[in-house]
């Protein structure tokens, strides 16, 4: 039995009612539900036995909780694990992103929301997803190259390195850290961080990091704000605070009755969006969409990559990028990516690193990358060993490899497990020498050098499986 704080019962007692407050409290003694969301352009089926979630186009509710850790299916990027609730992003962005879009989230890691947005931007667009804490932005950077989407940069700063970069982002989603109220049942280290000082802490370190940010939004751009807390301060009060200091208008939240979302509780007069466990099934979360005052023209592109800050350029005059490759890349490593008629990619090597960064954002890259401290952009094709190109894990993970490039070795569920724990892998005597592709159930692992007797486990050293244990029953996600 959880014990909530006096202090949280009493402020959520007056925020949202005696009779309300209560149904809350039992939610939350109840098991949290499961949910994962599909990757798109990786899944093929939907989880057996699973339940849609009615705000998300790609998410689903298990009936029971399945050991991820151990499933291949899972790293090799074809679901994600997320808690339904905050899937409702997927139905602002396709309420209001209808267009190519320049999207940054801010606070990005371990990557759920990112994750979604990647899949719901429109063909054409941009996400860049950023983590100012350094272990947090590796495993933000792991779960997005996982997720295989080829126009994406993911970075590891603070909001006020992004400031001087001015209005180069069409949206920006804040998933601002806050005093996690809505992450009680999940998470039994919030119940004892919480504190009334801690949520006096976090609203004004979220006015911090809205004010620092604020300039990179261009006019007529979108904020998606959102916290998984309760209170007021951090929610309501915040968005009031945006639209009047910053100067925003805020949206409604398309929202279907059925679903028992809960609107604004502070009797002010706007839209906001409130998942509350005893009514929705989900952790609690707040969301809130603004728009920035001012608009920009429809045929300007807000930024070009000569001499420093953004300028403002007529579509189609956007000039290569600064800082462009030093060393020749290999010809032959330009047909690793599918040849897509309405993709153009520009091919770098970085370091000892060879890079394809989606040419219509090369300008942006470089721009950013002169700012910003880049930890994964584009598709990293491959990583100079010796004198020998080796393929990347990126390029196994991304879903513009062009499959037929390289031979393919099917793993059976043991293998594909001793692989990821980066254990030595046997291949069959027929699979032929020199870099493998490895895959599980048709999905891409990662690659192998079959050197004949042995293969060598390419699997990132730092992403392994680390526990030794394997569950005595396995549950895995059934497919259908
Ligand atoms: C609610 S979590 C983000 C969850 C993520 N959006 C997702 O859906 O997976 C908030 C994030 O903000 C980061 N953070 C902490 N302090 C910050 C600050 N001062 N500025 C920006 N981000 C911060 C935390 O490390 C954390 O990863």
């Amino acid at each position: 039995m959880m014990n909530l704080p006096a202090e949280f019962m009493a402020r959520t007692r007056q925020l949202m009612g005696e009779e309300a407050c209560t149904a809350l409290c039992e939610a939350l003694q109840q098991e949290s539900p499961v949910s994962i969301r599909l990757n798109p352009l990786k899944s093929s089926g939907i989880p057996a036995g699973s339940k849609p979630v009615a705000w998300c186009r790609d998410g689903y509710y298990l009936s029971e909780r399945p050991a991820f850790t151990f499933d291949p299916l899972f790293h090799a990027g074809v679901y994600y694990v997320q808690e339904a609730a905050s899937m409702s992003l997927d139905l602002v962005m396709r309420r209001y992103v209808g267009r190519p879009s320049v999207m940054l989230d801010l606070c990005a890691a371990p990557g759920g929301k990112s994750t979604l947005a990647a899949a719901a931007l429109p063909q054409g667009s941009l996400l860049v997803s950023n983590e100012v804490m350094r272990n947090r932005s590796q495993v933000l950077a792991e779960n997005l190259v996982k997720w295989g989407n080829p126009a994406g940069i993911v970075t590891s700063n603070d909001p006020a390195d992004f400031t001087p970069l001015g209005p180069v982002f069409d949206v920006i989603l804040t998933d601002v850290p806050c005093s996690g109220e809505g992450m009680f049942r999940k998470d039994p280290v919030a119940v004892e961080e919480w504190s009334v000082d801690n949520v006096g802490l976090c609203w004004q370190r979220q006015q911090r990091i809205l004010r620092d940010i604020w300039p990179c939004l261009k006019p007529g751009g979108l904020l998606i704000y959102s916290t998984c807390t309760y209170n007021r301060e951090e929610n309501e009060d915040n968005v009031a605070w945006i639209a009047r200091e910053l100067g925003a208008e805020i949206l409604p939240v398309p929202v279907e009755e059925s679903w028992q979302i809960t609107g604004n509780l502070t009797g002010q007069d706007f839209p906001v969006c409130r998942f509350l466990p005893h009514k929705t099934c989900g952790e609690g979360l707040f969301l809130a969409v603004l728009r920035k005052e001012g608009s920009v023209e429809d045929d300007e592109v807000p930024f070009r990559t000569e001499g420093g800050k953004p300028e403002r350029t007529k579509k189609g005059k956007q000039k290569g990028g600064k800082g462009a490759a030093s060393l020749a890349v290999p010809e032959e490593m330009k047909g690793w990516l599918q040849a897509l008629a309405d993709e153009a990619w520009d091919f770098r090597v970085e370091d000892d690193r060879c890079l394809a960064i989606p040419q219509q954002w090369s300008g942006l890259y470089d721009y950013l990358r002169s700012r910003l401290r880049i930890l994964h952009a584009g598709v990293t094709l491959g990583e100079l060993k010796g004198r020998d190109w080796q393929p990347h894990h990126s390029l196994a993970m991304s879903t513009r490899l062009n499959r037929g490039v390289f031979p393919e070795a099917s793993l059976d569920y043991t293998q594909a497990v001793a692989y990821l724990r980066k254990e030595a892998v046997t291949l069959e005597p027929d699979v032929p020498r020199g870099y493998v592709l490895l895959t599980y159930q048709g999905h891409p692992l990662g690659f192998a050098k079959n050197i004949g007797n042995r293969a060598n486990n390419l699997y990132p050293a730092e992403w392994r499986i680390r526990s030794g244990y394997l569950p005595e029953e396995l549950r895995l996600v059934g497919w259908q």
